[in-house]
Protein backbone atom coordinates (compact mmCIF):
# COMPACT_ATOMS: atom_id res chain seq x y z
CA UNK A 1 0.00 0.00 0.00
CA UNK A 2 1.06 3.73 -0.38
CA UNK A 3 1.93 5.40 2.66
CA UNK A 4 0.56 9.05 1.65
CA UNK A 5 -2.88 9.25 4.11
CA UNK A 6 -5.77 10.15 1.81
CA UNK A 7 -7.50 11.61 4.78
CA UNK A 8 -6.10 13.30 8.05
CA UNK A 9 -7.64 14.05 11.09
CA UNK A 10 -7.26 16.87 13.78
CA UNK A 11 -9.96 17.36 16.49
CA UNK A 12 -10.32 20.90 18.04
CA UNK A 13 -8.36 21.21 20.68
CA UNK A 14 -7.90 24.07 23.00
CA UNK A 15 -8.78 27.28 20.52
CA UNK A 16 -7.83 25.65 17.66
CA UNK A 17 -10.18 24.54 15.35
CA UNK A 18 -10.70 20.92 14.24
CA UNK A 19 -9.46 20.48 10.81
CA UNK A 20 -9.45 17.84 7.85
CA UNK A 21 -5.91 17.21 6.18
CA UNK A 22 -6.66 15.72 2.62
CA UNK A 23 -4.03 14.77 0.18
CA UNK A 24 -4.76 17.04 -2.60
CA UNK A 25 -5.93 14.20 -5.47
CA UNK A 26 -5.85 17.14 -8.40
CA UNK A 27 -2.26 17.56 -8.17
CA UNK A 28 -1.46 13.70 -8.26
CA UNK A 29 1.45 12.48 -9.65
CA UNK A 30 3.32 15.19 -10.02
CA UNK A 31 3.67 16.86 -7.01
CA UNK A 32 2.35 15.18 -3.29
CA UNK A 33 0.58 17.83 -1.44
CA UNK A 34 -1.57 18.68 0.97
CA UNK A 35 -5.09 20.75 1.61
CA UNK A 36 -6.12 21.58 5.11
CA UNK A 37 -10.04 22.34 5.60
CA UNK A 38 -10.87 24.15 9.16
CA UNK A 39 -14.51 25.26 7.37
CA UNK A 40 -17.47 23.76 5.60
CA UNK A 41 -17.05 25.24 2.42
CA UNK A 42 -13.43 24.70 2.18
CA UNK A 43 -14.40 20.57 2.71
CA UNK A 44 -17.61 21.03 0.52
CA UNK A 45 -15.23 22.78 -2.16
CA UNK A 46 -12.72 20.18 -1.65
CA UNK A 47 -15.21 17.22 -2.63
CA UNK A 48 -16.65 19.01 -5.61
CA UNK A 49 -13.25 19.49 -6.95
CA UNK A 50 -12.12 15.93 -6.37
CA UNK A 51 -9.70 16.74 -4.01
CA UNK A 52 -10.90 14.26 -1.98
CA UNK A 53 -13.08 11.42 -4.12
CA UNK A 54 -14.01 8.03 -4.25
CA UNK A 55 -17.18 6.87 -2.76
CA UNK A 56 -15.25 5.59 1.04
CA UNK A 57 -13.20 8.69 0.78
CA UNK A 58 -16.19 11.14 0.10
CA UNK A 59 -18.03 9.49 2.81
CA UNK A 60 -15.16 9.74 5.48
CA UNK A 61 -14.37 13.25 4.51
CA UNK A 62 -18.39 14.53 5.05
CA UNK A 63 -18.54 12.85 8.27
CA UNK A 64 -15.19 14.45 9.76
CA UNK A 65 -16.66 18.01 7.59
CA UNK A 66 -19.53 17.98 9.89
CA UNK A 67 -17.44 18.57 13.00
CA UNK A 68 -15.95 21.95 11.53
CA UNK A 69 -19.11 23.66 11.74
CA UNK A 70 -18.70 26.48 14.12
CA UNK A 71 -21.04 26.60 17.37
CA UNK A 72 -21.80 30.10 18.59
CA UNK A 73 -20.52 30.12 22.41
CA UNK A 74 -24.30 31.45 23.36
CA UNK A 75 -26.43 28.85 21.52
CA UNK A 76 -28.98 26.82 22.74
CA UNK A 77 -29.14 23.18 22.45
CA UNK A 78 -31.68 23.42 19.64
CA UNK A 79 -29.39 26.04 17.99
CA UNK A 80 -26.30 23.84 18.55
CA UNK A 81 -28.49 20.92 16.90
CA UNK A 82 -29.77 23.07 14.16
CA UNK A 83 -26.08 24.21 13.00
CA UNK A 84 -25.11 20.80 12.73
CA UNK A 85 -28.13 19.63 10.49
CA UNK A 86 -27.43 22.38 8.09
CA UNK A 87 -23.81 21.63 7.56
CA UNK A 88 -25.18 17.97 7.20
CA UNK A 89 -27.59 19.13 4.66
CA UNK A 90 -24.87 21.22 2.96
CA UNK A 91 -22.35 18.67 2.83
CA UNK A 92 -25.04 16.19 1.29
CA UNK A 93 -25.05 18.67 -1.98
CA UNK A 94 -21.53 17.94 -3.22
CA UNK A 95 -22.37 15.28 -5.07
CA UNK A 96 -24.80 12.62 -5.96
CA UNK A 97 -23.80 9.59 -7.37
CA UNK A 98 -21.83 8.11 -4.00
CA UNK A 99 -24.15 6.82 -1.76
CA UNK A 100 -21.48 6.45 0.69
CA UNK A 101 -22.09 9.83 1.32
CA UNK A 102 -25.46 10.52 2.06
CA UNK A 103 -24.40 6.70 4.39
CA UNK A 104 -22.19 8.43 6.43
CA UNK A 105 -23.84 12.16 6.95
CA UNK A 106 -27.10 10.07 8.26
CA UNK A 107 -25.01 8.41 10.62
CA UNK A 108 -23.81 11.42 11.84
CA UNK A 109 -27.35 13.01 12.08
CA UNK A 110 -28.13 10.19 13.94
CA UNK A 111 -25.68 11.09 16.79
CA UNK A 112 -26.83 14.87 16.52
CA UNK A 113 -30.66 13.74 16.66
CA UNK A 114 -29.66 11.30 19.79
CA UNK A 115 -28.15 13.68 22.02
CA UNK A 116 -29.84 14.58 24.88
CA UNK A 117 -30.17 18.63 25.93
CA UNK A 118 -28.71 17.55 29.17
CA UNK A 119 -25.45 16.60 27.59
CA UNK A 120 -25.20 18.89 24.27
CA UNK A 121 -21.92 20.35 25.07
CA UNK A 122 -20.69 16.85 24.52
CA UNK A 123 -21.88 16.60 20.93
CA UNK A 124 -19.03 18.04 19.82
CA UNK A 125 -16.44 15.17 20.86
CA UNK A 126 -19.10 12.51 20.10
CA UNK A 127 -19.49 13.51 16.16
CA UNK A 128 -15.99 13.27 16.02
CA UNK A 129 -15.55 10.01 17.95
CA UNK A 130 -18.21 8.92 15.40
CA UNK A 131 -16.03 10.32 12.27
CA UNK A 132 -13.20 8.82 13.46
CA UNK A 133 -15.39 5.64 13.69
CA UNK A 134 -16.68 5.44 10.33
CA UNK A 135 -12.97 5.74 8.89
CA UNK A 136 -11.83 2.76 11.24
CA UNK A 137 -14.33 0.84 9.80
CA UNK A 138 -13.44 1.53 6.24
CA UNK A 139 -9.71 0.65 7.07
CA UNK A 140 -11.46 -2.99 8.26
CA UNK A 141 -13.91 -3.26 5.16
CA UNK A 142 -11.07 -3.00 3.00
CA UNK A 143 -9.08 -5.88 4.19
CA UNK A 144 -11.98 -7.91 4.72
CA UNK A 145 -13.17 -7.51 1.07
CA UNK A 146 -9.29 -7.98 -0.21
CA UNK A 147 -9.28 -11.25 1.85
CA UNK A 148 -12.59 -12.09 0.31
CA UNK A 149 -12.23 -11.44 -3.17
CA UNK A 150 -8.23 -12.59 -3.11
CA UNK A 151 -9.13 -16.32 -4.51
CA UNK A 152 -11.59 -15.49 -6.95
CA UNK A 153 -7.59 -14.08 -8.57
CA UNK A 154 -5.26 -16.80 -7.98
CA UNK A 155 -5.39 -18.00 -11.20
CA UNK A 156 -4.84 -14.76 -12.85
CA UNK A 157 -1.95 -13.16 -14.11
CA UNK A 158 -3.13 -9.95 -15.47
CA UNK A 159 -6.35 -7.45 -14.53
CA UNK A 160 -7.96 -4.22 -15.62
CA UNK A 161 -9.13 -1.87 -13.51
CA UNK A 162 -10.81 1.34 -14.36
CA UNK A 163 -11.16 4.46 -12.46
CA UNK A 164 -8.93 4.57 -8.71
CA UNK A 165 -10.90 2.33 -6.34
CA UNK A 166 -7.84 2.23 -4.24
CA UNK A 167 -6.08 3.16 -1.23
CA UNK A 168 -6.92 7.08 -2.78
CA UNK A 169 -10.64 5.99 -2.86
CA UNK A 170 -11.16 4.86 1.17
CA UNK A 171 -9.05 4.76 4.26
CA UNK A 172 -6.53 2.31 3.16
CA UNK A 173 -6.09 -0.50 0.27
CA UNK A 174 -9.24 0.22 -1.93
CA UNK A 175 -12.07 -2.03 -2.39
CA UNK A 176 -11.26 -2.98 -6.88
CA UNK A 177 -7.34 -3.13 -5.15
CA UNK A 178 -7.74 -4.69 -1.83
CA UNK A 179 -7.41 -8.21 -3.40
CA UNK A 180 -4.19 -6.86 -5.81
CA UNK A 181 -2.88 -5.48 -2.67
CA UNK A 182 -4.27 -8.45 -0.27
CA UNK A 183 -2.43 -11.54 -2.79
CA UNK A 184 0.74 -8.89 -3.46
CA UNK A 185 1.28 -8.93 0.27
CA UNK A 186 0.92 -13.18 0.01
CA UNK A 187 3.77 -13.21 -2.70
CA UNK A 188 1.21 -13.59 -6.00
CA UNK A 189 2.43 -10.44 -7.97
CA UNK A 190 -0.56 -9.51 -10.83
CA UNK A 191 0.52 -7.26 -13.56
CA UNK A 192 -2.33 -4.38 -13.30
CA UNK A 193 -3.77 -2.60 -16.64
CA UNK A 194 -4.90 0.61 -15.57
CA UNK A 195 -7.63 2.30 -17.68
CA UNK A 196 -6.52 5.99 -17.92
CA UNK A 197 -10.38 7.16 -17.53
CA UNK A 198 -10.91 9.93 -19.37
CA UNK A 199 -12.32 12.55 -18.79
CA UNK A 200 -10.03 13.61 -15.56
CA UNK A 201 -7.56 10.76 -15.70
CA UNK A 202 -7.78 8.79 -12.16
CA UNK A 203 -6.93 5.65 -13.64
CA UNK A 204 -3.40 7.00 -15.02
CA UNK A 205 -3.17 9.57 -12.51
CA UNK A 206 -4.05 8.20 -9.56
CA UNK A 207 -4.52 4.15 -9.64
CA UNK A 208 -1.29 3.95 -11.37
CA UNK A 209 0.92 6.52 -8.77
CA UNK A 210 -0.53 4.32 -5.82
CA UNK A 211 0.32 0.97 -7.46
CA UNK A 212 3.64 2.15 -8.34
CA UNK A 213 4.69 3.13 -4.76
CA UNK A 214 3.38 -0.05 -3.30
CA UNK A 215 5.86 -2.01 -5.92
CA UNK A 216 2.81 -3.30 -8.37
CA UNK A 217 3.34 -3.59 -11.96
CA UNK A 218 1.34 -1.31 -13.53
CA UNK A 219 0.59 -0.53 -17.00
CA UNK A 220 -1.30 2.44 -17.96
CA UNK A 221 -3.57 1.97 -21.42
CA UNK A 222 -6.22 4.66 -22.90
CA UNK A 223 -9.64 3.52 -22.15
CA UNK A 224 -10.22 2.85 -26.62
CA UNK A 225 -7.34 -0.48 -25.48
CA UNK A 226 -9.48 -1.98 -23.40
CA UNK A 227 -11.13 -4.09 -26.24
CA UNK A 228 -7.79 -4.80 -28.14
CA UNK A 229 -6.29 -5.78 -25.24
CA UNK A 230 -8.80 -8.52 -24.28
CA UNK A 231 -9.06 -9.82 -27.81
CA UNK A 232 -5.19 -10.72 -27.90
CA UNK A 233 -5.97 -12.53 -24.73
CA UNK A 234 -3.95 -10.22 -22.40
CA UNK A 235 -6.97 -9.48 -19.49
CA UNK A 236 -7.66 -12.05 -17.41
CA UNK A 237 -10.67 -10.29 -15.03
CA UNK A 238 -11.92 -6.94 -15.24
CA UNK A 239 -12.46 -5.44 -11.76
CA UNK A 240 -13.93 -1.69 -10.46
CA UNK A 241 -15.74 -0.45 -7.47
CA UNK A 242 -18.87 1.00 -7.40
CA UNK A 243 -20.39 4.62 -6.35
CA UNK A 244 -24.16 2.83 -5.71
CA UNK A 245 -25.30 -0.60 -6.24
CA UNK A 246 -29.53 -0.99 -6.75
CA UNK A 247 -31.32 -3.75 -5.01
CA UNK A 248 -31.44 -5.77 -7.82
CA UNK A 249 -26.98 -5.46 -8.68
CA UNK A 250 -27.18 -2.65 -11.07
CA UNK A 251 -23.87 -1.20 -10.55
CA UNK A 252 -23.22 2.78 -10.91
CA UNK A 253 -19.31 3.16 -11.17
CA UNK A 254 -16.91 6.03 -13.24
CA UNK A 255 -17.91 6.81 -16.76
CA UNK A 256 -16.87 3.93 -18.94
CA UNK A 257 -17.48 1.08 -16.36
CA UNK A 258 -20.10 -0.34 -18.54
CA UNK A 259 -18.33 -0.76 -21.67
CA UNK A 260 -15.75 -2.47 -20.11
CA UNK A 261 -18.77 -5.33 -18.84
CA UNK A 262 -19.96 -5.31 -22.43
CA UNK A 263 -16.42 -5.90 -23.58
CA UNK A 264 -15.79 -8.57 -21.30
CA UNK A 265 -18.93 -9.97 -21.28
CA UNK A 266 -17.94 -10.45 -25.43
CA UNK A 267 -14.64 -12.19 -24.59
CA UNK A 268 -15.81 -14.27 -21.69
CA UNK A 269 -13.46 -12.89 -18.73
CA UNK A 270 -14.98 -12.48 -15.75
CA UNK A 271 -16.16 -8.88 -14.47
CA UNK A 272 -15.61 -8.16 -10.51
CA UNK A 273 -17.51 -5.16 -8.70
CA UNK A 274 -15.62 -4.66 -4.95
CA UNK A 275 -17.78 -2.45 -3.11
CA UNK A 276 -18.56 -2.44 1.13
CA UNK A 277 -22.00 -2.62 2.50
CA UNK A 278 -22.65 0.87 2.48
CA UNK A 279 -22.25 1.44 -1.36
CA UNK A 280 -25.66 -0.90 -1.69
CA UNK A 281 -28.77 1.53 -2.18
CA UNK A 282 -31.61 -0.68 -1.53
CA UNK A 283 -34.19 1.72 -1.31
CA UNK A 284 -33.65 1.64 -5.32
CA UNK A 285 -34.67 -0.93 -7.66
CA UNK A 286 -32.53 -0.45 -10.38
CA UNK A 287 -30.07 0.97 -11.55
CA UNK A 288 -31.91 3.87 -13.51
CA UNK A 289 -32.95 5.29 -10.55
CA UNK A 290 -29.48 6.39 -9.78
CA UNK A 291 -28.83 10.14 -9.75
CA UNK A 292 -25.67 10.39 -12.09
CA UNK A 293 -23.52 13.28 -11.95
CA UNK A 294 -23.27 15.93 -14.81
CA UNK A 295 -20.18 17.69 -14.38
CA UNK A 296 -18.92 20.82 -16.02
CA UNK A 297 -17.88 21.27 -19.54
CA UNK A 298 -14.09 21.67 -19.41
CA UNK A 299 -13.62 18.76 -18.39
CA UNK A 300 -13.70 17.43 -21.69
CA UNK A 301 -12.86 20.77 -23.71
CA UNK A 302 -9.13 21.16 -21.94
CA UNK A 303 -6.36 18.97 -21.34
CA UNK A 304 -6.25 19.19 -18.05
CA UNK A 305 -9.81 19.45 -17.45
CA UNK A 306 -9.28 23.41 -16.99
CA UNK A 307 -9.93 26.22 -19.33
CA UNK A 308 -6.53 27.05 -18.27
CA UNK A 309 -4.82 23.63 -20.34
CA UNK A 310 -4.64 22.94 -24.15
CA UNK A 311 -8.03 22.98 -25.85
CA UNK A 312 -9.35 19.76 -27.42
CA UNK A 313 -12.87 20.41 -28.48
CA UNK A 314 -13.52 23.07 -31.17
CA UNK A 315 -16.18 26.15 -29.28
CA UNK A 316 -18.70 25.02 -31.84
CA UNK A 317 -19.09 21.63 -30.78
CA UNK A 318 -21.41 20.89 -27.33
CA UNK A 319 -19.83 18.46 -24.90
CA UNK A 320 -21.52 15.98 -22.34
CA UNK A 321 -19.96 15.06 -18.89
CA UNK A 322 -21.69 12.36 -17.45
CA UNK A 323 -19.51 11.56 -14.33
CA UNK A 324 -20.85 7.60 -13.88
CA UNK A 325 -22.82 4.94 -16.13
CA UNK A 326 -24.54 2.10 -14.36
CA UNK A 327 -23.81 -1.69 -15.77
CA UNK A 328 -26.74 -4.07 -15.35
CA UNK A 329 -26.35 -6.79 -12.78
CA UNK A 330 -26.21 -9.27 -15.29
CA UNK A 331 -23.07 -8.45 -17.10
CA UNK A 332 -21.53 -8.93 -13.33
CA UNK A 333 -20.19 -12.05 -12.62
CA UNK A 334 -19.65 -11.29 -8.73
CA UNK A 335 -19.65 -8.45 -6.29
CA UNK A 336 -17.43 -8.85 -3.49
CA UNK A 337 -18.34 -6.95 -0.03
CA UNK A 338 -16.78 -7.03 3.42
CA UNK A 339 -19.71 -10.23 4.34
CA UNK A 340 -18.31 -12.25 1.13
CA UNK A 341 -18.90 -12.84 -2.87
CA UNK A 342 -22.00 -12.27 -4.10
CA UNK A 343 -21.87 -14.73 -7.28
CA UNK A 344 -24.48 -13.52 -10.59
CA UNK A 345 -25.74 -10.74 -8.39
CA UNK A 346 -30.11 -10.30 -8.35
CA UNK A 347 -32.34 -8.80 -6.16
CA UNK A 348 -32.72 -12.22 -4.32
CA UNK A 349 -29.17 -12.83 -3.56
CA UNK A 350 -28.34 -9.32 -2.12
CA UNK A 351 -31.34 -9.44 -0.03
CA UNK A 352 -29.76 -13.00 1.07
CA UNK A 353 -26.31 -11.37 1.62
CA UNK A 354 -28.16 -8.52 3.90
CA UNK A 355 -29.84 -11.55 5.80
C1 LIG B 1 -13.54 2.77 -4.03
S1 LIG B 1 -14.06 3.93 -5.04
C2 LIG B 1 -15.24 3.37 -6.22
C3 LIG B 1 -15.68 4.51 -7.04
O1 LIG B 1 -15.93 5.60 -6.23
C4 LIG B 1 -14.65 4.86 -8.12
O2 LIG B 1 -14.53 3.77 -8.99
C5 LIG B 1 -15.13 6.06 -8.86
O3 LIG B 1 -15.90 5.96 -9.79
C6 LIG B 1 -14.70 7.36 -8.35
O4 LIG B 1 -15.14 8.45 -9.12
P1 LIG B 1 -14.63 9.91 -8.75
O5 LIG B 1 -15.38 10.81 -9.68
O6 LIG B 1 -13.16 9.94 -8.97
O7 LIG B 1 -15.01 10.14 -7.31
Amino acid sequence: MPDAETIRYRAADSGAPAAVDLLDQTRLPGEVSRLVCTDLSALHDAIVRLVVRGAPAIGIAAAYGVTLARIESSATPDEVRETYRSAIDYLATSRPTAVNLFWALDRMRTVVDSLEDAAIAELPSRLAAEAIQIHQEDRAMCREMGRHGAPLFSECRTVLTHCNAGSLATSAYGTALAPIYYLHEQGHLLAVYADETRPLLQGARLTAWELSQAGVNVTVCTDSMAGGLMRRGMIDAVVVGADRIAACGDVANKIGTYPLAVLARYHAIPFYVVAPTNTFDLELASGDLIPIEQRGEDEVRYASGQASGVMTVPREANVINPAFDVTPAELVSAIITERGVIEEPNAVRIQEHFG
